[in-house]
Parts: structure tokens; sequence; C-alpha cells
């Protein structure tokens, strides 16, 4: 049996960019593969790069596409290199949805987390986000000064329904003693921050590790946690903290599956903003998961909140149709 390989580049602007400790972020860029089996059966798949989270580049993507032959002889394993992660989750997604029967129901907003944008316009971007359903928010941190962060934190909690919990995300960008004063104001937050996210920089594990031990309010790794080796290496370093797992530059999600059937670990799935294809490979990852890790609280789906442009349909949950429009 072979599988016809085909594949399409894509370039959205987000409706907004988005501004982190790593800079201005304007446009999503990636590839949809299509294989296409003896049977007729079709599978999609995505291919996301993160390069400044560690993952290979759009180019090398391409250019990896571009290598593939229009027929994949189905009896060999693919053997895709381990610096290419993002091309590794895209052809194993595309082969598992040659076989996907259904659609896995749409998350509810409740489930999912909602990306706030960053600073001080957080502030009136929440409620018609509550409105909507979603009870748990992420905003960025670390790229304004502390002092003026915090006092916007402090309006925003103020203004946050009961029921709200909110994760900070600073993108590695604090240094130790500004992290000291985010946890000690988050530890006085009653418990409605539910995380910081990579507070510093991925090479500081040591004092993530103290911090960790210092304060009630856990800290989640991302940055420092964005291959699979790396991800195993924190775990067996003894992390006790949150994993966010970005696991569309992870490479395969069945050695993600895998990894996690034999060490369970407190994880949160985290989006690249990946159009609907990747995303329903997330939704469906995370529920997996979850039965998989049974201990530990379920968590929010980082899916932050959808990025496109209105106009532009990468949320299509018709594939075909969102093929046919690249
Ligand atoms: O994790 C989420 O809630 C949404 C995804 C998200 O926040 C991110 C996706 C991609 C790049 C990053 O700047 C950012 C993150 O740091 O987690
Ligand atoms: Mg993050």
């Amino acid at each position: 049996m072979a599988y016809r390989f085909e594949f399409r580049p894509y370039c959205r602007p987000f409706r907004q960019p988005l501004k982190t400790h790593h800079g201005l972020w304007q446009q999503r860029e990636g590839i949809i593969l299509k294989l296409t089996d003896d049977r007729g059966r079709v599978g999609f798949g995505e291919v996301a790069p993160l390069p400044w989270f560690g993952s290979e580049t759009q180019a090398q993507a391409l250019a990896f596409c571009q290598d593939m032959p229009p027929q994949l002889a189905t009896d060999k394993a693919f053997s895709i290199l381990p610096t290419l992660p993002a091309c590794q989750f895209g052809l194993e997604v595309a082969v598992s949805n040659l076989t996907r029967r259904c659609r896995r129901p749409e998350l509810a907003p409740a489930h999912c987390s909602a990306l706030l944008p960053t600073g001080e316009a957080a502030l009136s971007a929440w409620a018609p986000l509550w409105s909507a359903g979603y009870r748990t928010f992420k905003w960025k941190i670390g790229v304004a000064p502390v002092a003026i962060e915090l006092a916007w934190l402090s309006q925003l909690m103020r203004q946050l329904p009961l029921g709200a919990r909110l994760r900070l995300d600073a993108n590695g960008g604090l240094d130790e003693l500004t992290a000291h004063h985010w946890l000690s104001y988050c530890d006085r937050g009653g418990g409605r921050i539910e995380f910081i996210e990579q507070p510093l920089p991925p090479g500081d594990f040591a004092a993530l590790v103290k911090l960790s031990q210092r304060y009630q309010t856990p800290i989640a790794l991302d940055e420092s946690v964005t291959t699979l080796d790396q991800l195993k290496m924190h775990c067996f370093r003894g992390w006790q903290g949150i994993y966010v797992i970005k696991a569309a530059i992870l490479g395969p999600p069945s050695r993600l599956i895998q990894f996690c059937t034999d060490y369970p670990i407190d994880i949160v799935v985290s989006s690249v903003f990946e159009t609907d294809i990747g995303r329903q490979t997330l939704i469906d990852l995370a529920a997996e998961l979850a039965t998989l890790l049974p201990h530990y609280p379920r968590r929010s789906l980082g899916l932050g909140t959808q990025r496109w442009l209105p106009c532009d349909g990468l949320d299509d949950p018709d594939w075909e149709a969102l093929w046919q429009r690249l």
C-alpha cells in the first residue's frame, strides 16, 4: 500500500499580534499535509513550527516536504530526523487521521484557557471572554516594569469574578529577584493564580527548583521542555511542578503518550496557534492524557482564543474546504 503525499504552506496574520518577552509575533506560518491511501481515504496533518521555542523553521519544514516522494510506501516507518519535531508531529497526525471516524466535539470554553492581550489591554478584554464561558485566563508578564504589571494585575484581580483563574506567563523573561516579587504577590492572591509559567530562563533550573520549593503558587515549565528529550531530562532531574506541553513541536504524539504512561507528570496541553487540524489533535491528546494521569487536576487546555482574522477560515472544521482555500 502507498500514500499519495501532498502539502500546502499557509501564512496568516493574527487578529492581533502577540507581544511576549520573545518579541512581537504577527503571523502564523505552517504547512498542511494531505495523505491519500489506496482506498481513497484522506488524512490531514499540520506542521506548525515555532523556531524560537527550538523547533525547525518554516523553511526547514518546507525543504523536508519538498524532499518527500509523492508516493510514500506504507510498509516503511517514516524516519524523520528528531531535528524536525513539527514535521514528525504533522506526519503522524496525517496517518492517524486516515482512519479518523469523527471529530471530537469542540471543547467547552470552560475547559480552555483564553489568552488575554498583553499589558493594560487585558483589563478591557476579559469580560466578553467570561461571557463566552471562559473561566481560565492567561496573561503575559515580563514585558513592562514589574511595578506597573503588578498594578495592572491588582486591577485585573479586583475586576475578575470569583471563579476566574489566572495563568501568568513570563516566557523566561524575569530575573530571580523579580520572580520572587511575582511569586510572593501570587501567594497572597488566595489561590486565584493557577500557576506562573516559565518565570526564569530555561538555563536556571536550580533557581526554578528553589522558587518552586519556596512559594505555594505552582510553577510551570514551558520553554524548558520544548522537546521530548528536555521533558524527560527535567522529569528525571526531579521537577515536581507543571509541564506545559506544546505537542505540535514535540515530535510524534505517540511518543509523548508513551512517556506520560511510564512517567505520570502534571501537564497542561498548550497550543502553538495551529489551525483546526492541529487543534483537534491537541483536544484528542488532552483527553487521552487526562485518562492516563487521573491523580492530577484536570487543567484547561492552553488553546488560547483563536487568533486568526475572522475572514480567514483556518478554524474551518471542514478540512477539505480548509485545504482548498490554501
Ligand atoms: O498556552 C496557552 O494558553 C496558549 C498558547 C501560548 O500561550 C503560547 C503559544 C505559542 C507561543 C508562546 O508565546 C505562548 C506561550 O509561551 O505559551
Ligand atoms: Mg508559555
